[in-house]
Order: C-alpha cells, then sequence, then structure tokens
C-alpha cells in the first residue's frame, strides 16, 4: 500500500517550509554558519521531538529556524523540501514561510525570499512540481508587526500567491487579524488561515467571516459544531488536514481517534498534508499511510483525498 500511495499524483497545501528542516541539514548549516547548537548531535536533537502541546513544538521549530541565515540556506532548506515531493509524486505545493521568524532576527526579508524563491523556480524548471508561496503571519505577535511585515512584501507582490496565519493559537483569535487581513485582500492576495488545530469552532467562524479565508488549515475541530460543518460542507470550503501533527501535538491521542476519514464520508472536502514533516516523522506519504494502517483508509478514499488536494489548490 505504500508504494501505491506514493505512486498517486498529489498536491501538498499545508507545509512550513521552517517544518521541513531535517536534523542532518540543521547541522550541516550550523556548521556552515558557524552556530553552536545545544545538541550534541543529530540523534539527540532527533531525541528532542516529543511534544504535549503545539507551543511546545513552535519553540524548538523557532529555535532550529535560527541556523538560516543567507540566501543560499533558504535555498538549499527548499530544495530538499521538493526533492520529497519528486520522491512522493506531490506535483503541486503551497508552501508556507513565516518572514517574521527571520526578519526579527535580522535577516534581510529579500534574502528569505530569494532563497526560497530560486528554489521554486528550480523546481518547476527541473523536477516539474508547480508551486505557490503563501507569506504568514506569526499570530503571538502583534497585528501591528503583521501590517510591517506586509509592507516588506508588497514590493514583492508577484511572488506570492496567499498570506496564512500561523503560530500559537490559544488567546491569539483570528479576529486580531482582521485589519491586516482586510488590507491584504484589498492588495489582491487570497487568504488562509490556521483555525480549529488547538483553538475552538469559534476562531474557525471568525477565520471565515472576519478574515474570509478561502481554506482553513487544520480545522478538525469543526465536528464540534453542527452548524460550521453544514456550513463547510454546503461551501465545499477545503480544509488542510495534518494527521501526523495532529497525533504529535497530542490534538488526538492516537491516530485510531482522528476524524478525517468521517469528515470525509460526510462531504468535507478535507486534503492530506505533513505541516512540519522533519519534526512529526513524515511527509505526504507517510500521512497518507497512517491513515491506512490505523484507519482502514482504503484505496477509494486515499483517491478522493488526492482528487480533494488537486481541487482545493489555490493557483
Ligand atoms: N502546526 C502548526 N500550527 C501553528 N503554527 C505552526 N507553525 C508551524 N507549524 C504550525
Ligand atoms: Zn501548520
Amino acid at each position: 500500500m505504500y508504494d501505491w500511495l506514493n505512486a498517486l499524483p498529489k498536491a501538498e497545501l499545508h507545509l512550513h517550509l521552517e517544518g521541513s528542516l531535517e536534523p542532518e541539514l540543521l547541522f550541516a548549516l550550523a556548521e556552515r554558519n558557524k552556530i553552536a547548537l545545544p545538541w550534541a548531535d543529530v540523534e539527540a536533537l532527533r531525541g528532542a521531538y516529543a511534544f504535549n502541546n503545539l507551543q511546545e513544538f513552535l519553540d524548538l521549530y523557532y529555535q532550529g529556524a535560527d541556523v538560516l541565515r543567507t540566501e543560499q540556506d533558504f535555498y538549499d532548506l527548499t530544495w530538499a523540501y521538493l526533492q520529497r515531493c519528486k520522491a512522493q509524486n506531490v506535483i503541486h505545493t503551497e508552501p508556507f514561510f513565516d518572514p517574521q521568524t527571520h526578519t526579527d532576527r535580522g535577516i534581510p526579508f529579500e534574502v528569505v525570499l530569494n532563497g526560497i524563491n530560486q528554489a521554486l523556480k528550480d523546481g518547476r524548471e527541473q523536477l516539474g512540481i508547480s508551486s505557490g508561496l503563501i507569506l504568514s503571519f506569526l499570530r503571538h505577535l502583534s497585528e501591528e508587526e503583521a501590517h510591517k511585515t506586509l509592507d516588506q512584501a508588497l514590493p514583492f507582490r508577484d511572488a506570492f500567491i496567499a498570506v496564512g496565519l500561523d503560530s500559537s493559537e490559544m488567546g491569539h483569535p483570528p479576529s486580531k487579524f482582521q485589519r491586516v487581513f482586510d488590507r491584504a485582500r484589498s492588495e489582491g492576495f487570497v487568504a488562509v488561515a490556521h483555525a480549529g488545530e488547538e483553538g475552538p469552532p469559534e476562531y474557525i467562524w471568525e477565520a471565515l467571516d472576519l478574515l474570509k479565508i478561502k481554506r482553513i488549515d487544520h480545522g478538525v475541530r469543526a465536528i464540534e459544531d453542527e452548524r460550521l460543518m453544514q456550513r463547510i460542507i454546503d461551501e465545499q470550503i477545503p480544509l488542510t488536514v495534518c494527521p501526523l501533527s495532529n497525533t504529535k501535538l497530542c490534538v488526538f491521542d492516537h491516530m485510531r481517534q482522528h476524524n478525517i476519514l468521517d469528515m470525509l464520508e460526510r462531504g468535507v472536502k478535507v486534503t492530506v498534508n505533513s505541516d512540519d514533516p522533519a519534526y512529526f516523522g513524515g511527509y505526504v506519504t507517510e500521512n497518507f499511510h497512517a491513515l491506512h494502517t490505523h484507519l482502514g483508509m482504503t484505496e477509494d478514499q486515499a483517491r478522493r483525498l488526492a482528487q480533494n488536494s488537486l481541487d482545493a489548490r489555490l493557483v
């Protein structure tokens, strides 16, 4: 089944480039940039990948991102991810990047963007993988800071297909970012947002009604609100679900409890994605395979999930 799932043509719609930084590359970049790391070796770092919630993961994820300094580093990160796409027949990808994670450490916006963009261009030309980049605002920071990031992005308007919202969800509802999303949309950006990963269904309503998002990232807690479920079914609003992420971050205690196939059978446009594959133990195929192993996902269900990912592309 693994090989069959691997060969299935699919799109990835929820992937943080910083979350695809494998420990081996992290160590190589630390050496190249002469950065001392608090872990003895790759195994020790992998051993630290045990999380009780989103915040525990984010603390390590932001620490890991500190080895990314030069345009070449961002190129190498993105190129390594695209090689994984090629190996797993991901024919289209819409990755996120978090500019504030880098600009707040003094890395110029253009350094980050140029490295990522060059790799995405080479991915199109050399690997045949189409793509569209999503600029994601960090929700634990202020709306004012998000406005500044949007200002930095506007001169490179054509480099992005959308804006997104990620980082610590609890206590940072979508309503906090209503004005910057209004502005981004008026500048022609499509909007997406993480909502209903750890946060309540109310955050998904806000993301839809206030941020006017076209796709919900995670959204698994929608199942707690029947009226919301009806809306996302009626309007066929896609959910970018990340099964391995949800179990690693204890959104579900075990993959057997995951609700993605229940949602699929109810007519929700759910898709399968890897979120932060270097930290959660697998890329897209491993996420599909876990659904087969623990939830008995059939070939027909896998085909529908893969088709949903192709249908839910923004570009
Ligand atoms: N799963 C996730 N949720 C929120 N922010 C993130 N940033 C990277 N991965 C994330
Ligand atoms: Zn995510």
